[in-house]
């Protein structure tokens, strides 16, 4: 499913409101919503104090309180400032019939549930005075929290927290999820995310073309490979992983693994003559070849018809591997997954990245994690006014390459500006070797076919599954089958 940004659901309103729906009626709906979920998810809360802020988000709250208090609730309304006179939020602010109190005066109610409509999508600065010491005192409080929209000092854009923010047990958003929905620490705040119809036709995303998504099968599932009767290993895709050393070679055997089971016809470990037999006494389908340098790699490439290469996991940092890493970036026929210590060799020497021929460059996919994505962007990964989202669309435009930021809510981003947040991610995916996982998964889906967007954007999803279906005690040598079980279920579909 799409995401929109608070610009993009401006234009949304705007649209909606274009085609005959006011911004009163989209207001009245939203309220309308945050009711029926008040009344849904806190049935035994029957006090409820409701906090109002100047904008659409107060409005919205003031909807909410009506209508509560027509369905027999005890509700109280505490408002920072009033709303412009003249405003959606002016007029239904006149339709409360009850007392307002001014949110200096609120003490929080254990017993009561708090309707949070201070500030949602309009949220410019830093809450500060009245709003601060509120939102303090509920969280010192302990009460249960419904945000309207977001959470109060969150930011929808970003996810990132303005100075101080409260924390929902459920947040209430319209149409569609905004990146502050996804992202961390906004994500946790949010509680559980309920996305509310309020009247915004889905026509308008023609208009409004937005490029960002919610990770998900819908978005690739029918690009995934599948095989026709007639395929044969190297038309089902080969891959190779570059091995390092005789002491490090495990993490190339735990990608290769992971690119077999995630249908690569053919899978080859290139193997530095150091780590050969540590290599040869561990693979028995994948095979292996020696590459005593660039230009044997290169070679195998060309003639073995490898769709997809991975390098990085592993790998080492040394000269060697920095002429490995710079000569690759000049094969043109095969796409390249570049992770760990080719992350650091790229940071090492930008210019490896940048003077690339641009004219059938490999397909390129990195897959750093925020500690490596520091050392090769360091500007934007300093730049605090960016999102992650925003971090990873720059880097993949500066590298003409699909970035896979990684963390709890990794982010894919290609160069032409598409992008995905990943929602399906799990702790126990942290583990040692999971990203060599990732990477052989990304390879094996470029190397059957898939585009490395949605290629990228697919294994991402698949390896976060693979994770949630392990669980507790996962090592990252359980994530291949897992992450094969989870493919095929998606194939047959
Ligand atoms: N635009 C529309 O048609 C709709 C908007 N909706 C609601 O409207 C919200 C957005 O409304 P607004 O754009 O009015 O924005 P908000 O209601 O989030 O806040 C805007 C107001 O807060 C002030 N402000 C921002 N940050 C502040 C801070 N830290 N301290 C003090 N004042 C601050 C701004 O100056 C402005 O007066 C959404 O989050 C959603 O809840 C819904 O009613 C659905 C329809
Ligand atoms: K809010």
């Amino acid at each position: 499913m799409q995401i929109l940004d608070p610009q993009e659901m401006n234009e949304a309103d705007r649209l909606a409101a274009a085609g005959g729906v006011t911004t009163l009626q989209l207001m009245r709906n939203a309220g309308a919503a945050v009711a029926r979920v008040a009344f849904e998810r806190f049935p035994d809360h029957s006090r409820i104090d409701v906090l109002c802020g100047p904008g659409n988000n107060g409005g919205d709250g003031f909807v909410a309180a009506r209508l509560l208090r027509q369905s027999g609730c005890d509700v109280r309304v505490w408002q920072n400032a009033p709303a412009r006179p003249g405003s959606d939020a002016d007029q239904v602010a006149r339709e409360w019939d009850g007392d307002v109190g001014t949110l200096a005066e609120f003490q929080p109610d254990v017993r009561a549930l708090v309707i949070d409509a201070l500030y949602g999508a309009g949220l410019s600065r830093a809450l500060a005075g009245d709003d601060l010491a509120a939102i303090q005192r509920i969280r010192q409080n302990g009460c249960r929290v419904l945000a309207v929209d977001l959470p109060s000092g969150v930011s929808g854009a970003t996810g990132a927290v303005l100075g101080y923010a409260l924390k929902a047990d459920c947040t209430v958003t319209f149409f569609r999820k905004k990146p502050g929905h996804l992202l961390y620490p906004g994500r946790e705040l949010c509680g559980a995310l309920v996305l509310a119809d309020i009247g915004i036709s889905d026509a308008v995303l023609h208009l409004i073309k937005p490029g960002l998504w919610e990770n998900g099968p819908a978005l690739w599932q029918p690009h995934l490979p599948k095989p026709n009767a007639t395929a044969h290993k190297y038309r089902r895709g080969h891959v190779a992983v570059l091995s390092g050393g005789a002491t490090s070679s495990g993490a190339a055997r735990l990608a290769a693994e992971a690119a077999a089971r995630a249908g690569a016809g053919a899978v080859t470990v290139l193997s530095p003559p150091a780590a050969l037999l540590p290599n040869a006494a561990h693979l028995t389908a994948t095979m292996l070849r020696r590459v005593e340098d660039a230009a044997a790699a290169r070679t195998f490439i060309g003639e073995r018809k490898v769709a997809s290469v991975v390098c990085g996991p592993g790998f080492g940092t040394g000269d060697w591997h920095g002429s490995m890493v710079a000569s690759l970036l000049r094969v043109n026929e095969t796409a390249l997954v570049l992770d760990a210590d080719a992350i650091t060799l790229l940071a090492r020497d930008p210019g490896l990245l940048q003077d690339r021929p641009t004219e059938a460059a490999p397909s390129i996919v990195l897959t750093p994690h925020e500690g490596e994505f520091g050392r090769l962007f360091p500007d934007l990964a300093a730049d605090t006014a960016l999102s992650k989202v925003d971090r990873a669309r720059l880097a993949a435009r500066r590298a003409q390459a699909v970035v896979i930021l990684k963390g709890p809510d990794t982010v894919v981003a290609a160069s032409d500006g598409r992008a995905a947040i990943n929602s399906n991610g799990t702790v126990w995916l942290a583990t040692a070797g999971s990203g060599d996982v990732l990477a052989g998964i990304v390879a094996a889906l470029i190397a059957g076919g898939m585009p490395p967007f949605g290629a990228a954007c697919a294994a991402v999803w698949v390896h976060a599954e693979a994770g949630r279906e392990e669980g507790f005690g996962l090592t990252a040598e359980d994530l291949p089958q897992a992450a094969r079980r989870v493919l095929a279920r998606l194939i047959s579909r």
